[in-house]
């Protein structure tokens, strides 16, 4: 479903992203680790099209991302760290608005359906987001991502700054929607997260896909030594 092919990406001198091969299949979640600067997120911003990649390609249910730019963004979701809503409108509203943008005119209880499953309180819906704490505003992303109906999701860090209960609702999800077939990128640096919620775990280092590994084949103490050993390389 997410292929990345070679890809590379240079700022300037800095290689950022350096030969990086992904194959990540319908329904897989897959947890991209690495220190600050490692290049998951520049990972993330090529296949959401926002970057182009210097070399190599991305491709999304067998679209190459920088040639089909328009049709692979409405196949995914983005959900960064704090998800940015307008925070005048209520929860609802934003979801219809950004559900709208899609193309998608959703009923009320339609867009209560994907509150619902995304675990926002029915009394939320009507509050104005600019009061929500940031679970509840990454429950609207997830909504969101469930009204586009998004065949990918990616996500940069969604859990840093979540209380543990919030984090859990949110691996929920997430767990939930893998097992309907939806594929998901996950950027995190909480190790137990992408041991728990990850198929599969990739550790980058300065650009380089480094390490993957199948999470039910390590145990946590074994990833941390793995991620340590990884990140305190010199390349
Ligand atoms: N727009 C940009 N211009 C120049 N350099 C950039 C740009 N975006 C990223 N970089 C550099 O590319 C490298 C990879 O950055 P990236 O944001 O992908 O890392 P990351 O693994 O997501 O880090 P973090 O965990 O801090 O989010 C870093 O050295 C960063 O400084």
């Amino acid at each position: 479903m997410l292929q990345a092919e070679q890809l590379t990406k240079r700022f300037g001198a800095h290689l950022a992203l350096d030969h990086l091969d992904l194959d990540i299949r319908s329904g897989e979640v897959y947890c991209l680790l690495g220190s600050n600067g490692a290049g998951k997120s520049t990972t993330i911003n090529i296949f959401l099209g926002f970057l182009p990649a210097t070399s190599g390609r991305a491709l999304i249910d067998g679209l190459e991302v920088s040639v089909n730019n328009h049709a692979t963004r409405n196949m995914v979701a983005y959900i960064p760290e704090v998800v940015n809503l307008y925070p005048t409108l209520t929860g609802l509203e934003n979801l219809a608005f950004f559900s709208g943008l899609s193309g998608y005119a959703y009923s009320r209880a339609e867009l209560r359906s994907f509150t619902q499953t995304a675990g926002l309180q029915d009394a939320a819906l009507d509050q104005r987001v600019g009061g929500y704490s940031k679970g509840m505003r990454q429950k609207v992303g997830i909504a969101i991502a469930l009204a586009k109906q998004a065949k990918a999701l990616f996500l940069d860090e969604p859990t840093s700054g979540l209380d543990p209960h919030a984090s859990n609702e949110f691996a929920q999800v997430i767990t939930r929607l893998s097992s309907q077939g939806v594929s998901t990128l996950m950027a995190t640096h909480d190790l137990l997260m992408a041991k728990n919620l990850g198929h599969r775990i990739g550790i980058m280092h300065q650009g380089r896909l480094q390490q993957e590994l199948h999470s039910e084949a390590v145990s946590y103490a074994e990833l941390t030594d793995c991620y340590l050993t990884t990140v305190n390389q010199s390349v």
